[in-house]
């Protein structure tokens, strides 16, 4: 039995016992077990396979989203309210031990949001269930940090830190630095700006460090020393991030005001419901989705079934996403929306489609 059924089994075991003065004892023994097991959860596990236990969910929907936070900050019920997927909620910390998949309806998307227990300092090193929650957290469109609107704003940085020191970059593009190791010819560096941050001697001990000697390395933007590591190292992933605050109805207007203001915030109160219109709104934004119609000829569009695409897809993109076949027999397509100049507009293969274009596609 995993710890995970021990831990359910406990559970429903004392919800099922009476409280009263004859079964006291064993309800305190009940929910000593019960801590126990729930600490050994947030253990790092010696045994290397039950490492994922709980956390092995499939990747489905347009896209998905990763909600991270210190415990107690309002996951769970952010989910729940959400989507229809129920989450445990609780006044105490961990009160989830898993990674619990829900399903955001919007815009005709399916956005898939993973509930996930809070993470603690330390958790790159294996503090909590740490490990697991990053791992997760890595194979997301995009994360989103919760935060609780009433506790310090150290608490974010911290999160941060965590994340930053297990390869997570957060609201970063990827360095724009082209990198191939080569087998002779020592190392050529090249640049095609002015470099501010590193000179070729820092490049080269750099490089050294990792007991690379023959490479060819170009700078196409001032990036840091921090960025080539990066690069080098090319196991980093790069996420956008939102930051939510909840619990905004424990504090002054004024308070949220300020928060509301600051880049990539969107202020929340999960219990109160305030501002999650907003929030999804933000959050489509942020995942980069846009919504494509099409619609034959003589017909009106199709405006219920639209298909969901990211920014800077193309004509072409649109075809694929309809079959596989159909960009191949494509003469030209009609589109009405903002991506063109006039509506309806001739446009080729490569016309790069807008959130709430219409497109008709006509074959040769
Ligand atoms: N005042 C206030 N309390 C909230 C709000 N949202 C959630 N809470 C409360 O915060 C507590 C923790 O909520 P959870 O949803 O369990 O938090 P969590 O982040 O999932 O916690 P863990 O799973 O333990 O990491 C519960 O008592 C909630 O009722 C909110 O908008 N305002
Ligand atoms: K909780
Ligand atoms: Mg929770």
């Amino acid at each position: 039995m995993g710890i995970l059924e021990k831990i359910s089994e406990i559970e429903k075991e004392i919800a099922r016992t009476q409280k009263n003065k004859a079964t006291e004892y064993h309800l305190g023994l009940l929910k000593a077990k019960l801590a126990k097991y729930r600490s050994q959860l947030l253990e790092p596990s010696k045994k290397g396979g039950e490492k994922g236990e709980g956390f092995d969910v499939l990747k489905s929907g347009d896209a998905r989203v990763a909600l991270i936070g210190f415990p107690s900050v309002g996951k769970s019920t952010l989910l729940s309210t959400l989507t229809h997927t129920h989450s445990e909620a609780a006044s105490y910390e961990f009160t989830t031990l898993t990674c619990i998949p829900g399903v955001i309806e919007y815009k005709g998307a399916n956005i898939q949001l993973l509930d996930l227990p809070g993470i603690i300092e330390g958790a790159a090193q294996g503090k909590g269930r740490g490990r697991q929650v990053i791992a997760v957290a890595r194979t997301a469109d995009l994360v989103l940090m919760m935060l609780d609107a009433t506790k310090p704003y150290v608490h974010r940085q911290l999160l941060e830190k965590e994340l930053e020191s297990v390869g997570i970059r957060l609201n970063k593009t990827k360095p724009n630095i082209y990198f191939k190791v080569k087998k002779g010819g020592g190392l050529s560096f090249n640049s095609t700006c002015q470099l501010t941050k590193v000179d070729e001697k820092m490049v080269q001990m750099i490089l050294h460090e990792y007991k690379i000697f023959n490479a060819e390395v170009l700078f196409r933007e001032d990036c840091s020393a921090d960025d080539l590591i990066d690069v080098i190292l090319s196991n980093r992933v790069y996420l956008p991030c939102l930051y939510v605050y909840n619990k905004i109805d424990q504090i002054s207007i004024q308070e949220v005001d300020r928060i509301a203001r600051e880049p990539n915030s969107v202020v929340v109160s999960c219990n109160m419901k305030l501002n999650l219109d907003y929030l999804l709104e933000t959050l489509w934004e942020y995942l980069s989705l846009i919504r494509v119609y099409t619609k034959k000829p003589g017909q009106p569009p199709d405006f219920d079934d639209g298909l969901i695409l990211r920014r800077g897809v193309t004509v072409e993109h649109v075809c694929h996403a309809i079959h596989r076949t159909l960009a191949a027999q494509l003469k030209y397509a009609l589109v009405w929306g903002t991506s063109t100049k006039y509506s309806p507009q001739r446009v080729g293969i490569q016309h790069l489609v807008h959130d709430e274009d219409v497109v008709q596609l006509i074959k040769k």
